[in-house]
């Protein structure tokens, strides 16, 4: 088994406090930074992240700074949850501290913009002797909190790293599986916000559960097929970091993505959206960066194009649905496999 000493999380937002108190709750040792001293105290001294989970208290074993060089100085194992838009930026503050073999975990269900790197990708060119992994699946912040039975996948091509993540967070309500899929598991959690926008926006707008399923069902199959011409493992997304993490975005009001949608459907701008929800909802820009990439890579993403239409150029729904409804039939085929043509 893998004993680790120094283990730590970067954001303190809700996911980076989830994912410390899950560690802190295994009986280990966890600093977790923020940038902020005053909420970093306050989180000390009061066992609660007022501003993102407030009403949840935390281990006593959580234990905030914002000291970044003590922080990741000889950890073993570092989670990053910070916004993909600050993400490289807050590595390239932590790599003098950083030494070779530390291994690195980002949470992140975010892609860069301009680079189209995802966060494993940024953090293996900014700290090329790292090992790198990602965590993904259908884990709403709040719902972890509140020790509500979840499950979750590590992947990483190291095995160390893989097991090592399972030790420090597996518990009687939190199981982590393994995958050596890291592409295709990160793309699964970033490509499934955009999904929970449409999700959120339909909802608003009185659409039923019919359309929710095949809102659900076509956003799987074209997440699949842009993820396969971007070299990912098609199975990844029948699992929980893709179908998992789609069915639970989609589905819950908790999800900020699925939040921003619902807002947009009840007339809201996507300013006012985004300012309501004072949290991060990664999904308005995946939705930008998927729709240039899939247009670059010539591949047929009508629900990436819809939605892009609807957020950025006020499009009316009802106009793009009746595109989306009404479009050429002859070419659509459910699916064939093996191939991944979905
Ligand atoms: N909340 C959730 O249920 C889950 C979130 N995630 C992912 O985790 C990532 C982080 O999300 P949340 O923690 O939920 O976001 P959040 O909006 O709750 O918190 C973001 C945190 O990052 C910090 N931050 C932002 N820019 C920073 C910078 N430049 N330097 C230092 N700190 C900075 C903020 O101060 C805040 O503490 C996102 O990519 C999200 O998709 C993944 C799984 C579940
Ligand atoms: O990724 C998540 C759950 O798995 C959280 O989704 P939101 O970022 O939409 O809240």
């Amino acid at each position: 088994m893998t004993v680790l000493k120094k283990v730590a999380v970067l954001g303190g937002g809700s996911f980076g406090t989830v994912i410390a108190n899950l560690i802190a709750e295994n009986g280990y040792d966890v600093q977790l930074w923020m940038r902020d001293q005053q909420r970093a105290d306050q989180l000390n001294y009061e066992h609660e992240n007022k501003r993102y989970l407030p009403g949840y208290s935390l281990s006593e074993k959580v234990v905030a700074t914002s000291d970044l060089q003590s922080v990741v100085q000889d950890a073993e194992l570092v989670f990053v949850s910070i916004p993909s838009q600050s993400f490289r930026d807050v590595i390239k503050q932590a790599k003098p501290f950083i030494n070779e073999g530390q291994m690195f975990v980002s949470t992140t269900k975010g892609i860069e913009a301009k680079t189209f790197s995802l966060m494993s990708e940024i953090l293996s060119e900014e700290l090329p002797g790292a090992q790198v992994g990602v965590l993904s699946g259908p884990n709403l912040a709040k719902e972890v909190v509140a020790k509500q039975l979840t499950a979750t996948v590590v992947a990483s091509e190291s095995q160390l790293l893989r097991s090592s993540v399972q030790t420090i967070l597996h518990s009687s309500y939190f199981r982590v599986y393994a995958s050596s899929d890291t592409y295709g598991v990160e793309l699964g959690g970033t490509l499934k916000n955009i999904y929970a926008i449409a999700a959120g926006l339909s909802a608003a707008l009185g659409m039923g559960e019919n359309t929710r399923a095949m809102l659900m069902t076509r956003s799987l199959a074209e997440m699949s097929r842009f993820a396969v011409c971007m070299g990912a493992n098609p199975m990844t997304f029948i699992g929980l970091a893709g179908v998992g993490d789609l069915i639970v975005t989609c589905m819950s009001p908790l999800s900020r993505n699925y939040r921003v949608g619902h807002a947009l459907g009840e007339g809201k701008t996507l300013e006012e959206a985004v300012e309501a929800l004072g949290q991060v909802a990664e999904g308005v820009n995946t939705i930008k960066q998927v729709k240039e990439k899939a247009s670059e890579m010539q591949v047929y993403m009508p629900l990436v194009t819809g939605l892009y239409e609807v957020v950025f150029n006020h499009a009316p729904v009802a106009e793009v649905v009746k595109m989306l409804m009404m479009n050429e039939q002859s070419t659509d085929v459910e699916f064939v496999l093996p191939r991944g043509d979905i």
